[in-house]
């Protein structure tokens, strides 16, 4: 960016009005800490005022949190109107008490469109679009672009675009807003207003994340009803969620939940598995195998019976069974249905109870009859008749019976209680999974569509412990058996989308009753667990067609060269994917031969040269899972983070350091994957670090190989290639 006079004359006129906001800023949120420290002190009588109070205070924490959220970078662009209007635009909107013009505009603000969507041909009405690059409360820089037409005039700072600026910036291992430089393909779908589901796809590095957190900011905002009932992020592991977490509190949003589907499930997982085991687990058979197990745990045909009094009172069959196709039709979970089968039977037992009364009392009338000639129905009757009572409304056996008493005294009786739970038994989560993972036969019989070896890899052992796909598999059975989930969402947001099994899949849905949705995801990326493999096959069995694709072309991570680099990999792993098109070109790739003895030598050679010559760049060492812990066994995490491949996705860093490319492949089903995933971490440069393939066969180094220190490479580490 140019920054010369007139650069320094503008950043000056613009500091005057930075310093505004900053102060009204100051201001509000001052006032905010004031309020929410009296409301802090003042005395609460009654559960009523308590709750009244935490509320308040509950609420001015959360505007507390959206202002200070805000600080860093708080002003960042400004548009001109043709007709000389000025606005100002920033992560939060600000307006002073009585002002007509808000000092700034929140960038999700109607107002706040055509700064992201005029371009030179499309105006929008804008004579110019000027980026602040503000730091510390000073504004460092300023940027125009001039959309009309019109030459440069006075005060018009034209230079380097600020997209650019953003996207060399050294990389902290955290992600940043992209607020300041949303780009118009991303922005339009930011902003959209299709409430349902909207689908995000495109290569690594697209801006997908992007994309997905700014729509859940604009979400939050646009659409009050939804931000109520809340927001949810789901992204793939806890390290991803560290990397994405200041985003949205740094756009003043504090609200919304992060998790993975693990951490929504009922049990924390203590066990791993091999990933085919996991993948199985999360085929859409578990579901209806899950649901066939609660099912036959139903009232199965049969008698029921149970101790009234000194009597036993038996139910036919049929009505256990007309009980039974009451309680599963009324669309109830299992334990709840179950209460209801309960009265039902409560129901049917008192009926009977009366029925075998009034038959009692007629056999005691006809005895009597037949062994005195007296009726005493009649003779009752009459003496009350004589007393002046309606002795035919009074005296009859089934009005005295009292259906009530005898109902609540069954339902509060353990025997029936027990009797009850012989047919329809309280489950549980894990007993259901249970039934189904230990039991040969139940798998057999559930689960016919699986071969024989199938089934063998998905029997549990009883006592082990829960795994992350079991989780998944708990979280079905307690919908099954206990209901809905009890924390809704009303919009939910699925970073890395392409990893969610079927299973995953349907846990994510009854989280967001209202179907209103943003997924985002790149199946070239598919990690050894996905069940599905485009977005029909993951979506279609639970929304049908009902979903809006859209597509990202630009590559804003990794440069030219390393995209160009795994082209042919691309080509192998996702035929007919359209490579993405980078921004930025950088140094070629490199590659460095080792020797397996000697891949720890080099690499911390290679660590240390780089650290040299950028220091302060974000390093990643990516490697098979296994190789994780030797690697920093040997001291290697004091130059670079050592990733595991399988916990890389989603992340990013300024050079990536791939170990042993084949053994990454080697070391999951679909490992190419893993690969394509590892070589396009890197914003500026790659290396990868290969074993030669004599090595492997030899366990004494050969002759071509490269020892510590003589690692061979396409040039310097800070070669320009
Ligand atoms: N408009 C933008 N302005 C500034 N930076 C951007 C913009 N769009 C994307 N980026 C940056 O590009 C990088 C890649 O973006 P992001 O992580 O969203 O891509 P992705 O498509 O989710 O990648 P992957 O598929 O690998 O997970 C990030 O550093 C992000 O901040």
């Amino acid at each position: 960016m140019r920054f010369d006079d007139d650069g320094a004359r503008q950043a000056e006129a613009e500091q005057r009005h930075v310093t505004a906001v900053y102060h009204l800023l100051d201001e509000r949120l001052a006032d905010a800490r004031a309020r929410l420290a009296d409301v802090l002190r003042a005395e609460a009588a009654g559960p009523g005022e308590i709750y009244a109070r935490e509320a308040a205070a509950g609420h001015l924490a959360g505007r507390v949190r959206h202002l200070e959220g805000a600080e860093e970078g708080l002003v960042f662009g400004r548009i001109d109107a043709a007709d000389g209007t000025v606005l100002h635009l920033g992560r939060i909107g600000l307006r002073t008490d009585g002002g007509e013009t808000p000092l700034l505009v929140d960038w999700r603000a109607e107002a706040a469109r055509p700064f992201y969507e005029a371009t030179p041909l499309r105006p929008l009405g804008l004579r110019r679009r000027r980026h602040l690059r503000v730091e510390d409360r000073r504004v460092r820089a300023v940027s125009d672009e001039l959309l009309d037409g019109s030459p440069a005039a006075a005060g018009d700072v034209v230079g380097d675009g600020p997209l650019a600026r953003a996207l060399e910036a050294g990389r902290t291992g955290r992600m940043r807003a992209a607020v300041a430089t949303l780009q118009a393909e991303q922005d339009t779908i930011v902003r959209s207003a299709h409430r349902g589901v909207t689908v995000v796809q495109g290569g690594p590095g697209t801006g997908k994340t992007v994309v997905a957190l700014h729509r859940a900011a604009y979400v939050l905002y646009a659409f009050p009803r939804v931000a109520e009932q809340g927001v949810l992020i789901l992204g793939p592991n806890t390290r991803f969620l560290d990397y994405i977490s200041q985003v949205l509190p740094s756009l003043g949003e504090n609200g919304a939940v992060l998790a993975t589907c693990t951490g929504l499930a009922p049990v924390t997982p203590a066990d791993a598995e091999p990933p085919e085991t996991a993948r199985l687990k999360g085929t859409a058979g578990l579901a209806d195998a899950l649901s066939a197990v609660v099912r036959s745990r139903q009232a199965p045909h049969r008698r029921f019976a149970v101790p009234v009094g000194k009597e036993v009172v038996r139910l036919p069959r049929e009505d256990v069974t007309r009980a039974r196709e009451a309680a599963v039709t009324s669309g109830l979970a299992h334990n709840p249905a179950g209460a209801l089968f309960k009265r039902y039977l409560a129901d049917m037992v008192t009926g009977a109870v009366e029925r075998a009364m009034i038959a009692d009392l007629a056999a005691m009338d006809a005895e009597a009859v037949e062994s005195t000639g007296l009726n005493l129905d009649e003779a009752v009757e009459a003496d009350l008749r004589a007393l002046g009572f309606d002795g035919a409304q009074d005296a009859a056996p089934a009005e005295e019976f009292d259906a009530d008493a005898v109902r609540a005294a069954l339902l509060g009786d353990s025997r029936f209680d027990r009797a009850v739970a012989a047919l329809w038994p309280r489950l549980t989560p894990e007993t259901v999974v249970r039934a189904l993972l230990e039991d040969a036969e139940a798998m057999a019989l559930h689960l016919p569509s699986l071969t024989e070896r199938e089934r063998s890899r998905l029997l549990r052992t009883p006592g082990a412990g829960w795994t992350d796909a079991d989780a998944v598999l708990l979280d079905e059975a307690a919908a099954l058996v206990e209901g809905p989930p009890g924390r809704t969402f009303g919009h939910v947001v699925v970073d890395e989308a392409q990893e969610l099994t079927a299973m995953q899949w349907r846990m994510a849905l009854r989280r967001c009753p209202s179907r209103s949705m943003t997924l985002v995801g790149d199946f070239a990326q598919a990690g050894p667990a996905a069940t599905a493999r485009t977005w029909a096959e993951a979506l279609e069995p639970h929304l049908g067609t009902r979903y809006a694709l859209h597509t990202l072309t630009i590559g804003y991570r990794s440069t030219h060269e390393i995209l160009a680099a795994t082209r042919d990999l691309l080509a192998r792993i996702a035929p007919g994917q359209t490579p993405s098109r980078a921004l930025r070109h950088g140094p070629l790739p490199r590659e460095l031969t080792a020797h397996r003895d000697t891949i720890t030598a080099v690499l911390a050679s290679e660590l240390r040269a780089q650290a040299a010559a950028h220091p302060g760049d974000l390093l990643a060492v990516i490697c098979a899972d296994t190789r994780a812990a030797g690697l920093a066994a040997a001291g290697i995490g004091r130059w670079a983070r050592i990733v595991p491949a399988s916990h890389v996705r989603g992340l990013e860093f300024d050079a990536v350091l791939l170990v042993d490319p084949p053994e990454i492949v080697a070391a999951r089903p679909g490992g190419e994957r893993d690969l394509y995933v590892g070589l396009t971490r890197a914003t500026k440069r790659l290396c990868t670090i290969t074993v030669q393939p004599a090595c492997r066969e030899q366990p004494s180094p050969c002759g071509t190989c490269v020892r510590a220190g003589q690692a061979t490479s396409a040039g310097p580490p800070d070669s320009e290639g």
